[in-house]
């Protein structure tokens, strides 16, 4: 299954409007009255990579194809949220179940269009949906502390689940998220049946007017130095444009629109790619006649496992891997004269992949 990534933010922040952008197949209706959105949409959207073009070039296989992640586009989230408010607890439900969160914040100014919380104000808006999902956060992590506390007194491995427990309690009532914590191994393990909201790896769309694309406003500057804090990254874009240029059919088209507002790609490519950082993913191909082909598979996954997203009795029935790094395969134009310069490498069950490997696999069945 794909990776999701879940778009949330205020009401009428421009969710919709950036899923439409990213996503080539389902569109979402995306309109100027807040909480037009009820029911997620979910979208697979292809991750651009230049590196798939160079490898078509050298092979000229039949068909190319990219590798994808799904985004969702979830409703606004309002103040109160945690309690039921607005569209409520269904939305945090929504994002319990995606890998990472795209935090759309508004930062144009339309007077056209509404906005329940006053003036623009991007630092704000994120600070409360930062403060509902900590609450709902602080709500798991409660019960949970309720159900292990008894058991801790006689059992060190549930104490030191509860004493995880109230370090996160602790951090969630100073007002931060978990994610903050950076915590790692057991204690990861202690929380990780609670799919904090908090703990996922976040990343903004600073969504700015038409005049700002290039340069950014106050606006995202603000967002900006409050993410930066936070070691989140962010992107500036205006979802509005982004959405327009993706309903254009031909390349060229693309191209025209795009470089007219001084932009070198779509704001999409460096969102999506942000995105597939955020989640600690990495490509490997396959290359052949018939076809050329991206794969995801997370960081610091051995072969075996890699293969496993071709099929599943890849993994099973795996013998061995033949390897070609991905510049070497380029410089040397492809399979043949990298086996003759000794540059295809045969691996083992133990081998990590490494990013822009080209890989063939050995297997039976
Ligand atoms: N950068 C922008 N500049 C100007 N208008 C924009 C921009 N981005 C989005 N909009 C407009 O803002 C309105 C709200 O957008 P959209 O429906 O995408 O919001 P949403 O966050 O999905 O709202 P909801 O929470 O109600 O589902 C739309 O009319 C859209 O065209
Ligand atoms: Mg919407």
């Amino acid at each position: 299954m794909a990776l999701q990534v879940g778009i949330v933010g205020l009401p009428n922040v421009g969710k919709s409007t950036l899923f439409n952008a990213v996503s080539n197949s389902a569109k979402a209706q995306a309109s100027n009255y807040r909480f037009c959105t009820i029911e997620p949409n979910v979208g697979l959207v292809d991750v651009p990579d230049t590196r798939l073009d160079k490898l078509s070039a050298i092979v000229q296989p039949q068909r190319v194809v990219p590798t994808a992640i799904e985004f969702v586009d979830i409703a606004g989230l309002v103040k109160g949220a945690s309690k039921g408010e607005g569209l409520g607890n269904k939305f945090l439900a929504n994002i319990r179940e995606v890998d990472a969160i795209i935090h759309v914040v508004r930062c144009f100014e339309d007077e056209n269009i509404l906005r329940d919380e006053g003036a623009i104000n991007p630092v704000g808006d994120k600070e409360i949906i930062d403060t509902e999902l900590q609450l709902k956060d602080l709500d798991s992590v409660e019960k949970k502390i309720a159900r292990t506390e008894k058991i801790a007194k006689n059992d060190p491995k549930a104490k030191r689940v509860l004493d995880v427990l109230l370090q996160c309690k602790n951090h969630l009532e100073q007002g931060k998220n978990i994610r903050g914590l950076k915590l790692e191994g057991e204690d990861k393990e202690a929380i990780a049946d609670l799919f904090l909201l908090t703990e996922k790896p976040v990343l903004y769309v600073a969504n700015v007017d038409e005049a700002a694309i290039l340069t950014g406003n106050k606006y995202s500057e603000a967002i900006t130095k409050v993410a930066t804090e936070e070691g989140a990254q962010v992107i500036v874009m205006n979802n509005n444009i982004e959405a327009q240029i993706t309903e254009l059919e031909s390349p060229e088209d693309k191209e025209l629109f795009f470089s007219e507002y001084g932009l070198t790609e779509p704001g999409l490519n460096r969102l999506i790619r942000s995105a597939y950082q955020l989640l600690d993913l990495i490509t490997y191909f396959t290359a052949g006649v018939q076809e050329v082909r991206a794969w995801t598979i997370h960081q610091g996954w051995k072969a075996p496992q890699a293969a496993s997203v071709i099929h599943t009795d890849f993994e099973k029935g795996f013998i061995k891997a033949e390897v070609i790094g991905y510049d070497d395969y380029v410089t040397l134009g492809g399979e043949a004269v990298a086996k003759e310069k000794g540059k295809l490498r045969i691996e083992g069950k133990e081998y990590v992949v490494n990013d822009g490997d080209v890989m063939h696999f050995r297997f039976n069945v």
